[in-house]
C-alpha cells in the first residue's frame, strides 16, 4: 500500500520533470539522450520503474540487489530514479553505515558532484549551518558498463521527498509547526546555496527530501522487516523473444518507501535537505535563458526577459512558490495550469498588474484581462487572501489541525508579496527573506526546535 502511493507520485514527478527540459543549455548530452528514445519500445511497460529502454548504450547501468561497487558498497534497495540516473540504497561495508548512491546515465556529468562538492566542502571549513540543509558528499567514482562509463555520486540517503509525503496522507498538511520549520530551513537551505554563489534553477517539492533517521545500526534484512525487502520485476521483451543483451537488467526494482505521511512527522523529525543541483549555476560565470524548474514555480522572467540570464531572483521567486507548498496543500498557481499564459493570467489575478513593458508585449493579453490587471468580467479571479485560505487554512481547520491566527497570516502573505514580485530586482534576497517579520517570528524559531540549536 506504502509503495503503491510513493509510487504513483514519483511516476506523476518523473513526467513532470521531464517535460521541463524543453531546450538545452548546456545540457547537450542530456537533451541528446531524451529525445533520440522515440522508436517503438522494446520492452514491456513494468509500473513505477525507470523507462527501460534507457537501458541502452548511453543510458542506465543495469544494477541488481547485492551488486558491489568499489568493493565497498553494496547495494540493498532502490531509492529512486530521474531520466538522468538511478539512486540506490548501500550499505557502506568500510564504515558500516547506508548511503544513497545516485548512478548517472553514460556519460553525464553528473554536475550535483560538482556543485555540491563546492558547496558542502566549503562550508565544513565555515561551518556554515546552511550546509546541512544540503547533501554532503561522502564520495564520487565512476563504473565501466556496457551502457558506458557512468558517474557515481555518494551522499546520505533521504527518506521521502516533501511531495510524496503529502501525498502519502493524502494530501494533508504538515502540522504548521513542522511546516513552519521545513519553510525556514529551505530559505535557509537556498541563502546559503546563493552565498556560495550557485543558483539551484530547480526548486520545487520533489527535490525536498526528507532527512532519514539513523538505521545504520540495522542490518539489511531487518532494514527489510521494518519497510519492505526490494521486489524483483523480470524485464520481458515486448516481442517477448528471450533477453541476450547485457544492456538491460534481468530484474528492475520499484522505488522503496522510507519516508513518513506529512500529518506524522514531529517538530524534530522535520530535518530537510535540498537536493538536484544538476541544473545549478553560478551567475557570475554562467548565462541561463531557460528554467527548469515546473511551470507552477518558474519565475515569469523567463517568458517576458527571455534575453537576460536568470540570477539569484529567479530562485527567491520559486522559493516564495515552495514555501507556499510546503505549509498548504496546493500550489500557489493553479495546479491544472496548462500553459504559460494560463501561467501569467494566474499571477496578476492575484499580484496585480506586469510591468508596462511585459504587458505590452504579451500578445495573447486580451484572453482574460480587459487592461493590465483589470479582468474581463465574469472571469473568477482569486485573490491571495482565497488562496491563502483554500491552501492553507480551511485544510488544516477541516482536519482539526492548528491554523494560523491573523497576525501570522498577515505576516507571512506580506513575506509572499514581496517575494513575487514580477520584476526579479525588486526581489529580496534569500537571506533578506530570513529577515521578514513572518521568518523571524515563527519559521526560524521552529526550526531551531527541529535542529535543538540556535540560528545566529
Ligand atoms: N539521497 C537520496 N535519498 C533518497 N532518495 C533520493 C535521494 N536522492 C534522490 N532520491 C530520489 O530519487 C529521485 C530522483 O532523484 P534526482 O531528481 O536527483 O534524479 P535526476 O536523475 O537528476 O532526475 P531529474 O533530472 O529527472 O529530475 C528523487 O525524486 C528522490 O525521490
Amino acid at each position: 500500500m506504502r509503495r503503491s502511493i510513493f509510487c504513483i507520485v514519483s511516476r506523476r514527478l518523473h513526467v513532470t520533470k521531464s517535460c521541463s527540459f524543453p531546450t538545452d543549455t548546456g545540457l547537450n548530452h542530456r537533451s541528446r539522450f531524451s529525445t533520440a528514445l522515440t522508436h517503438r519500445p522494446l520492452y514491456k511497460h513494468i509500473d513505477d520503474v525507470e523507462s527501460l529502454d534507457y537501458y541502452r548504450p548511453g543510458g542506465y547501468h543495469p544494477i541488481q540487489i547485492g551488486d558491489v561497487f568499489c568493493a565497498r558498497y553494496r547495494i540493498v534497495h532502490k531509492l529512486g530514479y530521474g531520466s538522468y540516473s538511478t539512486i540506490w540504497l548501500a550499505r557502506d561495508e568500510n564504515k558500516a553505515r547506508y548511503v544513497a548512491i545516485k548512478v548517472g546515465i553514460a556519460e553525464c556529468d553528473l554536475k550535483d558532484g560538482e556543485v555540491l562538492g563546492q558547496i558542502s566542502a566549503s562550508a565544513v571549513k565555515d561551518v556554515v549551518f546552511g550546509s546541512n540543509l544540503i547533501p554532503l558528499v561522502l564520495d564520487r567514482f565512476s563504473i565501466d558498463g556496457p551502457n558506458g562509463t557512468h558517474p557515481c555520486l555518494v551522499t546520505a540517503p533521504a527518506g521521502c521527498s516533501l511531495v510524496d509525503s503529502l501525498q502519502a496522507a493524502d494530501s494533508s498538511p504538515f502540522q504548521l509547526n513542522v511546516a513552519r520549520s521545513m519553510a525556514a530551513q529551505l530559505a535557509m537551505a537556498i541563502s546559503h546555496v546563493h552565498e556560495k554563489r550557485y543558483v539551484h534553477g530547480d526548486l520545487h517539492m520533489g527535490n525536498i527530501l526528507l532527512r532519514l533517521p539513523n538505521y545504520d545500526s540495522l542490518s539489511p534484512e531487518q532494514l527489510y522487516d521494518k519497510f519492505d525487502a526490494p521486489e524483483p520485476e523480470a524485464v520481458i521483451r515486448a516481442d517477448n523473444q528471450p533477453i541476450s543483451s547485457p544492456n538491460i537488467p534481468t530484474y528492475v526494482y520499484a522505488p522503496t518507501w522510507l519516508g513518513r505521511p506529512s500529518d506524522e512527522i514531529a517538530l524534530d523529525e522535520a530535518k530537510i535537505m535540498l537536493t538536484d543541483f544538476g541544473t545549478a549555476f553560478q551567475p557570475a560565470l554562467e548565462e541561463r535563458f531557460d528554467s527548469y524548474t515546473p511551470l507552477q514555480m518558474r519565475p515569469p522572467e523567463i517568458r517576458f526577459e527571455p534575453t537576460k540570464s536568470l540570477s539569484y531572483a529567479s530562485d527567491v521567486w520559486s522559493l516564495g512558490c515552495a514555501i507556499w507548498a510546503v505549509l498548504g496543500v496546493k500550489s500557489l498557481l493553479d495546479s491544472w495550469l496548462i500553459g504559460l499564459d494560463d501561467a501569467t493570467i494566474d499571477q496578476i489575478d492575484f499580484l496585480g498588474p506586469l510591468p508596462d513593458e511585459w504587458w505590452e508585449a504579451w500578445e495573447r493579453r486580451e484572453r482574460a484581462f480587459i487592461s493590465n490587471g483589470v479582468p474581463k468580467e465574469g472571469r473568477e479571479v482569486r485573490t491571495l487572501d482565497q488562496r491563502f485560505q483554500d491552501a492553507i487554512q480551511a485544510p488544516r481547520q477541516r482536519r482539526g489541525m492548528q491554523g494560523m491566527d491573523e497576525e501570522e497570516r498577515d505576516a507571512l502573505l506580506q513575506m509572499i508579496r514581496d517575494m513575487l514580485v514580477f520584476r526579479p530586482g525588486d526581489r529580496p534576497s534569500a537571506r533578506q527573506v530570513l529577515q521578514t517579520e513572518w521568518m523571524r517570528k515563527w519559521a526560524i524559531p521552529e526550526a531551531e526546535k527541529t535542529w535543538g540549536r540556535r540560528f545566529p
